[in-house]
This record gives C-alpha cells, structure tokens and sequence, in this order.
C-alpha cells in the first residue's frame, strides 16, 4: 500500500485558476451538452495553422496575434469583429511589406471570454465579491448575482464564438471574392478546463485529438507548470500551441515545457509568446531562447508587449504606456539579432475601435476614462495599433534595404 499519494502517477494535475461552479449538476449537464455539439474549427485547419507557424519557427515567416484580453458577449458585433479584422490584416500587410515575410494572422477571437486573474476576490466599499474571471465564468457587474459563477456561460461562449466563426468566414469568402484570398486563425487562452475538454474530439483522419474550440491554444503565464492540468491538456491535442513566457522564467522550465509539448521536435507545434516587461526583456530574454536553441528545441519566439508592461492611471484604470510597449518589442528584436534567432511575432491586445485605454500616440493620461470599454486589460487602439505596426515595420526592415 502506498502512502505517496501525492506522487501517485494517476493523481489528477493541478488545475490551477477554475471557478468555483456552484452546482456540480448543472456543471455536469453543461459538459454534456458541449461534448455533443459540433466543433468550431476543423483539424485539418489546425493543421494548416501549424505548417504556418512551422515558417514562422524556420525563420520564413512573421505572425501578427492579437484581439482583446476579454471578448464580451455585450460588445460582440458585426463592426467590431470586421473592424478587428480590418486592423490586424491592415497591420500585417504593413509589416509584411518591410519584413520581406509573409505575415500569419491570428486572432485573440472566437473564444477569448476566460481569464485568469491576480486575486480571487474583488473588494469594493466594504463589499467582497469573486472577481469577473471572463464572460464565460461570470459577469462584470459588481453585485453577488452577476459575480456568482454560471455554467450556462459557457455555452453561450460557445454560441457566440460559433456566430463570430460563422461571420468571420463570410467576411473572408466575400473579401476574397475581390481581393487577394485572406487566411485568418482564431487562438484563445485555454483556461476554463470545463470547456476546453468536452470540446476536443478525435480526428476521424487521422485518429489524433484536436482542440475543437480554437485553431491555437495557449497557456498563460499563471497556468503554465509543466505538471499541472493546461499542458497535460494542451500535450494531449495535435493542435498548435503556445506558452506565456514572464521574466521569472527559468531556462529549465522551458525545457520541461518542451519536453512535454513538442518531444518530436516539431517546427509548428510549439511558440514561447514572451511577456517580459520593457525593463527585463533585454536581461531575462537572452538565456531562455540561448538554452531552448541549445537543445534543439524549434520553437517560435514572439513577443507579448502588453502583459508586462500595465500599469495603473490616476483614474484608478489599468492602462499601458505606447512607448513602453514599444520599447519591449525593440528589445524583444535587439536579443533576438544579437543570438542570431528569429523574432518571430508580435502579440497584441487591441481592437478595432478608437477606445483610450493604452496612453500615447493620440491618446493622454487624462483621456484614459473617457473611453474605457476592456473588461480586463487595456488594448491598443486602432490607430495605436497602426502606429506601432508601422514602427515595428521600421524596426524589422532588414538591414541594407
Ligand atoms: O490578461 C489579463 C490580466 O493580465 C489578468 O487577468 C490579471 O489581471 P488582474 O491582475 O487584474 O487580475
Ligand atoms: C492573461 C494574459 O496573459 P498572461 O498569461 O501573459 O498574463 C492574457 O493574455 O490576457
Ligand atoms: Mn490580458
């Protein structure tokens, strides 16, 4: 008889960052009904993905990732996924131009209503509350009604990912019957393991599982041990997938994550999305890709400027700083030309809007309340997002052209 129970190789992993679902009935009944619906994506997209990101990983590619932190059921519309649309594909053409690279654009879309967060509760004026964990958990107002976790939720996420799906393949059939064909992925953060699981079926091809929900999922920086429950899950799909990498990082880890991940060594299968801050980037950044580069691993570096780098406006509102965020890509490219790797890709939270939630480039510190709509973190803007594309561009020309 073993008394190692924790070692015990059948115990579950950790799930770190899950609601706390009232009703274990209603939960069970939700699973169900996911585990019978029809998938979002299709495998053999995921496959396409992958070969994409197999050139980013080569070096013969740049991806351009970016959407909000939080979708919203409240502001999912027609304008504003084709004005995300619009944005990223503007910026991507931007930056494939300078680059000499095509560009793979993949969207924070379809699926980003979960998030992760700092403290699991929320106090205000004596009041404590779970914290807002997503549209898919809960709600955003603070009242014990709308902060108590609903497993309905999830199959409205389903919902409304399945409808922006369905508007975003219109908008690429219709675009490309004038234009030049587009290709657009859609990537969320597997967080919410609830919805994540019934929604992985095996490919009736190849008999491999992929993720159903999300053409690349991720794992965040909070969720990221390679023992733990989100990459026991994402080791399990044939997806392509990536880690959040913060400064606190250590070279081993990422080993581990490799190991567990990509053990085939697979250009395409894994991306390290680094958040390191503007001020770690250039010291904490050079030992994690030296030691990955090391041991084979082919991994595609992109960077997350955003994550890093937030920060709080007198108006009490997270809020980013454009410079800052500028600075971390610039670094993000000083170390990945001084080691001779490629940087990769950029990740961004952004819309299509003229929100003011990010500070400069058109935006001051006292206009960040006038429009805050994020429900979690603070997105680069339209023209913010424009902006930086064209700087980054400038940034990314290679030398002699
Ligand atoms: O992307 C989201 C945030 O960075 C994450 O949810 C943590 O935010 P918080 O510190 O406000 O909880
Ligand atoms: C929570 C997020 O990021 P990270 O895991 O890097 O903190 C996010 O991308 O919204
Ligand atoms: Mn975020």
């Amino acid at each position: 008889m073993s008394t190692l129970l924790v070692s015990s190789p059948t115990a579950a992993p950790k799930a770190l960052q899950q609601p706390a679902w009232p009703d274990a009935a209603v939960l069970e009944r939700v699973t169900e009904r996911l585990g019978a619906g029809l998938p979002l994506v299709l495998a053999a997209e995921c496959d396409t993905l992958r070969r994409r990101m197999a050139a980013v990983a080569r070096g013969d590619a740049f991806v351009l990732q970016g959407g909000d932190c939080a979708e919203t059921f409240r502001d999912l519309s027609l304008d504003t996924v084709s004005r995300k649309m619009d944005t990223l594909f503007a910026t991507a053409d931007e930056l494939s131009e300078a680059m000499f690279l095509p560009v793979v654009v993949v969207a924070r879309l379809a699926g980003q209503y979960a998030k992760p967060r700092s403290q699991p509760v929320e106090t205000k004026d004596g009041v404590t509350l779970p914290s807002y964990r997503g549209d898919a958990v809960n709600g955003l107002e603070f009242t014990a009604e709308a902060r108590t976790p609903d497993p309905h939720r999830m199959l409205q996420m389903y919902a409304a990912s399945g409808a922006t799906l369905n508007v975003v393949r219109s908008l690429l059939a219709e675009d490309g019957g004038q234009a030049a064909c587009r290709e657009l992925f859609v990537s969320h953060e597997a967080l919410l393991l609830d919805y994540e699981r019934p929604l992985a079926r095996t490919d009736a091809r190849t008999g491999e599982t992929y993720s159903g929900s999300g053409h690349l999922l991720w794992a965040g920086e909070r969720t990221r041990n390679a023992d733990d429950a989100h990459i026991e899950f994402l080791s399990r799909i044939s997806n392509p997938v990536a880690v959040k990498v913060g400064p606190r990082a250590t070279p081993q880890e990422l080993l581990a994550l490799v190991d567990r991940l990509d053990p085939g060594r697979e250009p395409g299968r894994l991306t390290f999305i680094a958040r390191m801050g503007a001020d770690r980037v250039r010291d904490a950044l050079p030992d994690l890709v030296e030691t990955v580069a090391a041991a084979g691993a082919p991994v595609a570096w992109v960077t997350d400027p955003m994550h890093g780098n937030t920060v709080s406006a007198p108006s009490g509102h997270k809020t980013r700083h454009f410079d800052t965020v500028l600075d971390e890509v610039t670094g993000f490219f000083e170390v990945h030309r001084a080691l001779g790797t490629h940087p990769g890709g950029l990740h961004l939270e952004m819309t299509g809007e003229e929100v003011t939630e990010c500070v400069g480039a058109g935006v001051g510190l006292g206009d960040v309340p006038r429009r805050y709509e994020s429900a979690c973190d603070p997105r680069l803007n339209r023209s913010q997002t424009r902006e930086l594309g064209r700087l980054v561009a400038e940034l990314a020309t290679p030398v002699g052209v």
